[in-house]
């Protein structure tokens, strides 16, 4: 239903995107998913025909988004990663002023804003002014004023950045219904285990190059070495006994083709050592390992 074919992208001198091309089918959640930087909101912005100056293509619905924009556009919900909203009105003339964008008035638009109020779960607020909202209140309605018009593809670029987790988990909720209700959704993050929890296919980004893309369950599956995770305060990468090794977080990820073997190995080598971990289990690695050990980049800030 997406295609993005050959996307290339260049600020000045700077390659923001270089050669990326991925698919999404219909109805299906994807995840973007890359380090500060990496040309997520780049990525974005060309799908949502907000940035039109790029190489390649990308098609959705069979309609090209810089030859048919006004067609594909009535398509796209963007939410961009900064709010964009009028502060000194209420949540509901907000809606307002977005539905009158997306060309939506009189009954049509109010009925679609007390869905969406619902939605968003700021009904009770709709009178309020944005000024008196929490940040996470006011990505909310971010959100709201994207959905308006019913888009069938919904695009949100990092919609959970700094907020509370109550909010996260509206946001999560959002997401899920508008999944159940046969949305595509393209979902941007640096927050891996949120796209792994939401996302049915994933694309992995660093330094405007596509890196790994598929479905969730293949990345994984197609990168999952056997690991063991071992963490104590006075081990060190000399106590494993030799085996490969890497550091994660306070401890270290040991992998290993045969995980109770050189479970036990690690066991007699602190018993031998008189070392005390405070853990030692097997570990399946997850994306945020997966992107490590193929960039030897985190994505956050450590
Ligand atoms: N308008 C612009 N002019 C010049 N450079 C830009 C512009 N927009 C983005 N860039 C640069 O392009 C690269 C990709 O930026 P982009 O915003 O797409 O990354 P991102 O993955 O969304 O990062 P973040 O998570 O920090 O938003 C960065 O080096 C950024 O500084």
């Amino acid at each position: 239903m997406i295609d993005v074919m050959k996307v290339s992208k260049s600020y000045g001198q700077l390659e923001a995107l270089a050669d990326v091309s991925f698919h999404i089918p219909k109805g299906t959640s994807f995840g973007l998913v890359g380090p500060n930087g990496a040309g997520k909101s780049t990525i974005m912005k060309i799908l949502s025909g907000v940035l039109l100056d790029f190489d390649g293509e990308i098609v959705i619905n069979n309609q090209s988004v810089t030859k048919e924009r006004l067609n594909t556009k009535k398509l796209i919900g963007y939410i961009p990663q900064e709010v964009c909203l009028e502060e000194t009105l209420t949540a509901k003339d907000n809606l307002i002023l977005f539905g009158n964008l997306y060309g939506l008035s009189g009954k049509q638009l109010h009925h679609r804003i007390e869905i969406v109020l619902k939605q968003i779960g700021l009904h009770e607020r709709a009178k309020d002014k944005v000024t008196t909202f929490s940040g996470g209140m006011k990505r909310r309605l971010n959100i709201g004023c994207a959905l308006l018009h019913e888009p069938t593809v919904v695009v949100m670029d990092e919609p959970t950045v700094g907020i509370d987790p109550q909010s996260r988990n509206s946001i999560f909720s959002i997401v899920n219904q508008l999944k159940e209700s046969g949305s595509t959704i393209i979902y941007s993050s640096h927050y891996m285990e949120e796209v792994e929890q939401l996302c049915d296919s994933v694309a992995l980004i660093d330094k405007g190059t596509l890196i790994e893309f598929g479905r969730m369950a293949e990345v994984l599956e197609r990168h999952s070495k056997p690991c063991i995770f071992v963490a104590g305060d006075d081990i060190s990468k000399d106590d494993l006994a030799g085996m490969e090794a890497e550091e994660k977080g306070n401890g270290y990820l040991v992998y290993t083709d045969q995980p109770l073997f050189s479970l036990e190995k690690l066991i007699k080598e602190f018993n031998t050592r008189e070392k005390q971990p405070h853990r030692l289990e097997l570990y399946q690695p997850k994306l945020e390992d997966i992107f490590f050990n193929l960039t030897g980049t985190q994505l956050r800030d450590q």
